[in-house]
């Protein structure tokens, strides 16, 4: 098992932050931690990276108690805080060798780890610049490098896509699905989108509690579809649309695309596109939409799990 919790909670006042959080990840691949803001993703984070200690419960990092072994656990993971602790007056290859020597790493290995971190996040050519004369997709990629530099079996990044721009956003998936091939990596978000296209596993927390723990495709069977969104060249009224059967309200987001709820039968798409048929619509677009994350958390969290 490489990363195992066992009833972690935490209280940083009064109230509990996470309550009762039991993870268990044997695998590679990436595993999405998804909860909205205030959820306990940080704190859960923070803990099983030993930057925190918890009032209750147990971390095994590779099998190894963190809170009786640090130094063996912490080899096993590397870590990307939501702010990652970078030293920006210092080179790329400064700060790496000294991330590798905070991480007690022999020093005959540090070079060669150090070249291969940054060749697997593209980072080779910009070795000797500053990092405060780096751009912040760059940044980014050299929170990534001091996490893999001693090749721990464990990633963990806390919203490691925040911030990017789209371009830099494609690339930090890449980057993080290349890394996932030989690591476990956790990473969490309060995107769904981002995480249904990053992860196979999910575990969803809300209020400090774990609410959803399974594959992305039992995430997303569970998350039922709520509407249907059309786009059309020739939209009918509000009036013609409901009486299709199955039909029980509409919302016209433009003056060409509408959204349709609907009684829950999935069949409610062939008898739209039947309609618009008949009576020329000119259906340009269907689709299914998901609920909003907002209404799937509020399902998710008030069933007991
Ligand atoms: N240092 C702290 N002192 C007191 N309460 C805290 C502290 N840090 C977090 N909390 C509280 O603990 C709860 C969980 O916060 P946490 O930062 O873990 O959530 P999160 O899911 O990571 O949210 P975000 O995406 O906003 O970072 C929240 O209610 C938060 O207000």
């Amino acid at each position: 098992m490489i990363l195992k919790t066992t009833s972690l909670s935490h209280k940083y006042t009064s109230n509990w932050a996470i309550r009762d959080i039991n993870i268990e990840i044997g695998q590679t691949g990436v595993i999405g931690l998804l909860g909205s803001n205030g959820a306990g993703k940080s704190t859960t984070m923070n803990i099983i990276c030993g930057a925190l200690h918890q009032t209750s419960g147990k971390v095994f990092i590779n099998g190894i108690d963190l809170e009786k072994e640090p130094e063996a656990a912490k080899k096993e993971i590397g870590f990307l805080p939501q702010t990652p602790p970078l030293y920006t007056d210092l080179t790329i290859d400064e700060y790496l060798t000294y991330c590798a020597q905070l991480r007690l790493m022999d020093k005959r290995k540090i070079k060669p780890a150090m070249d291969e971190a940054k060749e697997r996040c593209g980072i080779t050519h910009f070795s000797s610049r500053l990092i405060k004369n780096l751009s912040g997709g760059y940044r980014q990629r050299v929170g990534i490098a001091q996490a893999i530099i001693h090749k721990p079996k464990l990633v963990v990044m806390d919203e490691p896509t925040n911030g990017l721009d789209p371009n830099q956003l494609i690339e930090a998936r890449k980057l993080i699905r290349e890394i996932a091939q030989e690591h476990t990596v956790l990473l969490s978000s309060h995107i769904l989108s981002e995480i249904s296209l990053l992860c196979k596993e999910i575990i969803m927390i809300e209020a400090g509690r774990i609410v959803f723990s399974d594959s992305m495709d039992a995430f997303n069977n569970y998350a039922q579809a709520s509407t249907v969104l059309m786009q059309m060249e020739n939209p009918p009224s509000r009036e013609e649309l409901l009486l299709v059967k199955g039909v029980t309200r509409v919302e016209f987001l433009s003056s060409k695309q509408v959204r349709i709820y609907f009684d829950g039968d999935p069949d409610i798409t062939e008898r739209l596109i039947a309609a618009s048929m008949q009576h020329d619509w000119r259906l340009r677009e269907i689709s299914f939409d998901k609920g909003l994350l907002d209404d799937i958390f509020k399902q998710l969290s008030a069933r007991s799990y």
